[in-house]
């Protein structure tokens, strides 16, 4: 019976880590000024605490005095100056934190470029949202250091994190506080006479 007290008090819909640190490299995805394609990266420690965020952008000062064509001559294109969203992850990371042992929430799969620097920063794991420029040549590029250079048991692990689904709703401001608040009241009431009838249902039994 305390089961059913429990499951009637306890909130059961709350955000578990793997989808809140993913949703938080989704967020910074969108402060890429990237008019393509915008990735976001959360890097976070053994003891579950993010010690770093970053996007794809272009280097510091430089933002609006290079281009983000894909196409023309090498220098007129952004592939040569843009930081990729798991670079900046790692160099933002807060001065006193180790990213050694650290796992890299990351919206896109990660480039042969940065998948040196995961592995000489010492990550552990690499979980990533999309991979939309698979192709079997690109996976060889960044799967063969891992597997090529430290032997099959490879230090970063690739893992892929399709399913999930978080939706973020800013509250509207013109929402009138008083009504929104009496609707909460109500239902924590509710929530809470039903919780104590079955409780005392259950115990007198
Ligand atoms: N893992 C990655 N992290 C990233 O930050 N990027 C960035 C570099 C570019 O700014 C953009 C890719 O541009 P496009 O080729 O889809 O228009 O995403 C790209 C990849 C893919 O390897
Ligand atoms: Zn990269």
């Amino acid at each position: 019976m305390s089961v059913v007290f429990l499951l009637l008090c306890n909130r059961t819909d709350f955000l578990v880590d793997t989808d809140y640190f993913m949703a938080v490299a989704v967020l910074s995805a969108q402060r890429s000024k990237d008019p393509n394609t915008q990735v976001g990266a959360c890097l976070v420690n053994q003891d579950n605490k993010i010690v770093g965020t970053g996007h794809n952008c272009m280097p510091n000062d430089c933002e609006g005095k290079l281009p983000w064509n894909r196409e023309g001559a090498k220098l007129d294109t952004k592939y040569i100056y843009v930081c990729h969203a798991e670079l900046n992850a790692i160099v933002n990371a807060s001065a006193n934190a180790d990213v050694k042992g650290c796992t890299m929430y990351v919206t896109l799969f990660p480039c042969n470029e940065c998948a040196k620097l995961i592995i000489q920063a010492g990550l552990k794991e690499v979980v990533y949202l999309c991979d939309k420029y698979h192709s079997p040549q690109k996976i060889e590029t960044t799967l063969a250091l891992p597997v090529k250079c430290c032997g099959v048991f490879s230090p970063v692990q690739f893992i892929v994190n399709v399913n999930s689904k978080v939706f973020i709703v800013f509250h509207n401001v013109n929402t009138d506080p008083w009504i929104e608040t009496g609707v909460k009241c109500f239902l924590v009431f509710l929530k809470s006479t039903i919780s104590s009838l079955v409780f005392a249902t259950l115990s007198c039994r």
